[in-house]
């Protein structure tokens, strides 16, 4: 706490400190019988003590402007009429307003903390709240518990004149009843800073605690603690200093401190100090997606940049692949079922950045006839994208990785890979193979060149990833369920739709959103003990 010298309260140990050796230096000034060396000593203590806070505020970042300004206004504030008035529920003392020291150390606290959610329990004029709230990145929040309305309409307007006081939210009444609603909504917080009553600091703790309002590895932080000396002077009875020393006694002996019975590994540290979402980051990774001008692969496309990757969007369209948005990243337009296509878009993906750590090959083509009907023209034709392009891709990329030994392949499969397709008549009555034979199909769509080509990229996803599995190169599949694209709202598809959603357990077709972590994953060192892996993400409909 720092205050103007002429509001000077004495409030914190230093200060009760720099009060009695004042007193005590004034004594022996006056009194011709003490010793010069006491004196001197007396002045030596009273320098280093007085010096403290003045130094420190001169050494501590220096608060923003609108900060400045709510420190002036509640210092001018006249807050024994405000009481008189009417306005405020109790007689509130402006020794409780945070420092400026203190808002620094709070604000440095939210940064090291890389907090997001900040949660205050007794705001006064939002000094701490606001400081708090400048080392907050845009998107976080700070909920301020203030048992005064007053307050709230007090702070207003220059949480309104800062940029970051947008990020406070204020809500006033009894602090215990708030926390009862957060935690009724299942809020966590990463940083709770306790400024309230003192004698249900206690309380604050334990419901915060045992509530899980603080999040793993979470901090509070306390105000107070040393009140005035007075939790330990032996011969105190001030009842908030009794409080604030049970309150210590209880946070000393609480094993959920600090947490001195966790073993130090992986698990509790991360991988190589990395927690897990942290090992999902593709930051300086580059990577391609295939077949990403719309659809699935844009939403794969997406993904990787949002988690850090450079991405090359690679479509036989160059305008789809020139209107993804995601940064950074660069259009490539190529065909995939022809080799010299294929080995020019690996090669200008590396020479634009380098490498490739992430080859993501989505493209693919869906025919539908009846297997009887299906032509050779078909069968190639999707044999040449879905299988024999992927397998190219599969090599040219390949090949860029084994060289550095390290690269991430995830290909584009299907649920379809997993079933077989056909009908049979029983009694005149079309009837679907799994009521025979127990064994899903998908239908009623006839695609047999479709799926059969998907099962190859299975068969070809489990082969090269377990071939060169030893040298650093991870190859996944991925098989989407079926999909929610504007294709199959087409007139001849609709009608399947109802059918379709009568055999998935989860009661809706897959949105490409839901495959984008899983794209994540599989390209992530999260993954690195997955090889020949099909990740099936089909809302349960192969198991029906
Ligand atoms: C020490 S001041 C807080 C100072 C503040 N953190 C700052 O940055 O300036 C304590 C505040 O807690 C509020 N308060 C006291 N009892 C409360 C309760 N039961 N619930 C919510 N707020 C309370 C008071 O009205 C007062 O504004």
């Amino acid at each position: 706490m720092y205050l103007a010298p002429s509001l000077q309260i004495a409030d914190t140990p230093v200060e009760f400190i720099v009060e009695y050796l004042l007193k005590a230096k004034e004594i022996a000034d006056n009194n011709a019988n003490v010793p010069a060396e006491l004196r001197d000593n007396l002045q030596k203590a009273l320098d280093i003590a007085s010096g403290l806070d003045g130094y420190l505020e001169n050494m501590s970042s220096q608060e923003s402007e609108p900060l400045a300004e709510l420190y002036r206004k509640s210092m001018s504030h006249d807050w024994d009429k405000a009481y008189e008035d009417g306005k405020t529920l109790f007689r509130l003392p402006i020794t409780c307003i945070t420092g400026r020291v203190e808002g620094q150390v709070l604000k440095m606290l939210v940064h090291m903390s890389k907090a997001k959610r900040v949660l205050e329990i007794g705001m006064f004029t939002g000094y701490g709240a606001l400081s708090m709230a400048e080392a907050l990145p845009q998107n976080g929040q700070l909920i301020a518990c203030e048992l005064e309305p007053f307050l709230k309409d007090f702070s207003k307007p220059i949480f309104d004149k800062s940029p970051h006081g947008k990020k406070i939210m204020v809500k006033t009444g009894p602090a215990m009843e708030t926390l009862k609603e957060l935690a009724a909504t299942g809020e966590q917080f990463d940083l709770v800073f306790i400024d309230a009553d003192k004698q249900n600091y206690i309380n604050y703790y334990k419901f915060l605690m045992d509530h899980n309002l603080l999040r793993m590895d979470g901090v509070i932080c306390v105000d107070n603690t040393l009140f005035k000396g007075r939790v330990y002077l032996k011969d105190a009875a001030d009842e908030m200093g009794i409080a604030l020393r049970d309150f210590g006694q209880f946070v000393t002996n609480d094993p959920r401190v600090e947490q001195n019975n966790v073993t130090y590994d992986e698990v509790f540290e991360g991988v190589q100090g990395k927690a897990v979402l942290d090992r999902m980051r593709l930051d300086g990774k580059v990577a391609y997606v295939t077949g990403a001008g719309q659809g699935i692969g844009r939403a794969f496309a997406h993904a990787l940049g949002e988690a850090g990757a450079k991405v090359a969007i690679i479509d036989l369209d160059k305008e789809k692949a020139e209107n993804v948005a995601c940064i950074p990243n660069m259009a490539v337009s190529a065909d995939i079922s022809k080799p010299e296509e294929v080995q020019k878009m690996i090669d200008d993906v590396v020479s634009k950045w380098g490498t490739i750590h992430i080859a993501c090959n989505n493209a693919g083509i869906n025919k539908n006839s009846a297997s009887e009907h299906t032509s050779l023209e078909e069968w190639d034709q999707t044999f040449n994208v879905n299988l024999r392009g992927t397998f190219m891709c599969c090599q040219a990329a390949g090949r860029v990785m084994l060289k550095q030994g390290y690269g991430k392949i995830i290909n584009t499969a299907s649920m379809a890979s997993l079933i077989g397709v056909g009908f049979g008549k029983e009694n005149g009555e079309e009837v679907k193979f799994r009521e025979k034979v127990k064994f899903t199909v998908p239908h009623p769509q006839k695609q047999l060149s479709y799926n059969t080509s998907k099962a190859g990229v299975v068969k070809l996803t489990q082969t090269l990833g377990t071939e060169w599995i030893d040298r650093g190169i991870r190859v996944n599949c991925i098989s989407p369920g079926i999909v929610d694209t504007p294709l199959i709202h087409s007139e001849s598809l609709e009608p399947l739709v109802q059918r379709w959603l009568s055999d998935i357990p989860a009661g809706r077709l897959a949105q490409v959103t839901d495959l984008q972590a899983a794209v994540v994953y599989l390209a992530s060192d999260a993954s690195d003990y997955m090889t020949g892996h099909n990740l099936v993400i089909e809302g349960g409909q192969s198991l029906w």
